[in-house]
């Protein structure tokens, strides 16, 4: 059944059974794209486990990541041992191939502002509640691992991003475990950015990390090869299991310095538009040009660009302009 999940979800069907058992634990499904596996046996280092994929429509890699992933758990390849909590995002988008249909699903979760009226807004909220609830529900430390992948190449292909809070620490462990899993940089985020990941530190206290997993294809086009640390990754935590680690000095840390919003219709980046993620621009390029907020030029020191994207909604963010930062204290 489980292995059905993925399809039966994207075609829009509503699986018979909304609750079964797996060889090592139980299954409920919530509602469309929201899916609880709850152990039979709970592990002494199990954390409760969140894991969303497909908050951008047109990011299938992580979505085919977890299909493996329930698959070997249906078929008692692995043995479930923490409370895990899987979302889908974006359903018609993903249907559709597209990152968003009418707004960027992950700029909309907070709960001090009313969600705009349609399927995105709707989603959000479905969302927070379905991970307030798991959260609830499972007396855990509570991790989030938002999976994604970018739009363009990357000088580092697989890299995390950390939501900003004022008041919640990152574990030492999650340097080691996400450099073990090829994760090859992190970036800080210098301030709230309303993301999911965002969400589950800032209201849970949550391990929480956006995780661009390289480059987005569509389904079937992903080289899950590359992945297979991850993969191992994941299910240490859904088996409840201290996943392995490394010194985390291969990782390289960035901290946002800014961020180049998009202001006007008359916009644009001043650089090709394939240029990869982390690429670096020397004091006085212009980086954009934007009708109301004037040019955009690098002051002071080399800035790099991640996630250059002209095409954004006004007053959304066209790119972070991001410089190197020491390794967080161990
Ligand atoms: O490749 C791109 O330009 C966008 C990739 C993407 O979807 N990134 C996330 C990052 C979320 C975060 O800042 O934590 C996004 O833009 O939502
Ligand atoms: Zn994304």
């Amino acid at each position: 059944m489980l292995g059905d999940w993925l399809s039966l979800t994207l075609d829009g069907d509503v699986p018979g059974e909304r609750e079964g058992r797996l060889p090592f634990g139980r299954y409920i499904m919530h509602g469309p794209g929201i899916l609880e596996l709850r152990p039979a046996a709970c592990q002494d280092n199990a954390r409760g486990v969140v894991l969303s994929a497909g908050i951008h429509g047109n990011e299938t890699a992580p979505i085919e990541l977890i299909g493996e992933l329930l698959a070997r758990l249906e078929s008692g390849l692995l043995r479930l041992g923490a409370p895990t909590l899987i979302l889908l995002g974006n359903l018609p988008a993903i249907r559709a191939g597209l990152r968003f249909r009418h707004t960027n699903l992950n700029r909309l979760f907070r709960r001090d502002a009313p969600l705009p009226e349609h399927d995105e807004g709707r989603r959000a909220a479905t969302l927070m509640a379905a991970v307030d609830a798991f959260f609830a529900r499972h007396d855990r430390p509570p991790l989030h691992y938002d999976l994604h992948t970018a739009i363009r190449d990357s000088r580092y292909p697989r890299f995390a991003v950390e939501p900003f809070d004022e008041s919640a620490t990152t574990d030492a462990d999650q340097w080691r475990w996400l450099a073990a899993a090829g994760i090859q940089a992190v970036l800080h985020q210098h301030r709230h950015s309303w993301t999911f990941s965002h969400y589950s530190r800032h209201y849970h206290g949550a391990q929480a990390f956006t995780l661009e997993l390289g480059k987005a294809q569509p389904f079937g086009a992903n080289d899950l090869s590359l992945l297979r640390p991850m993969q191992a990754l994941l299910e240490a935590l859904v088996e409840g299991r201290e996943p392995p680690g490394v010194p985390p000095q291969r990782l390289a840390f960035f901290r946002v310095a800014r961020e180049l919003m998009r202001e006007s219709e008359d916009f644009r980046l001043c650089f090709p538009d394939d240029t990869p993620n982390f690429t670096e621009f020397a004091v006085g390029t212009k980086l954009a040009e934007d009708a109301a907020a004037g040019d955009c030029v690098v002051e002071d020191s080399p800035l790099a660009v991640v996630f250059p994207n002209a095409d954004v909604e006004l007053g959304a963010r066209a790119a972070l302009l991001v410089r190197s930062a020491p390794p967080p204290e161990a």
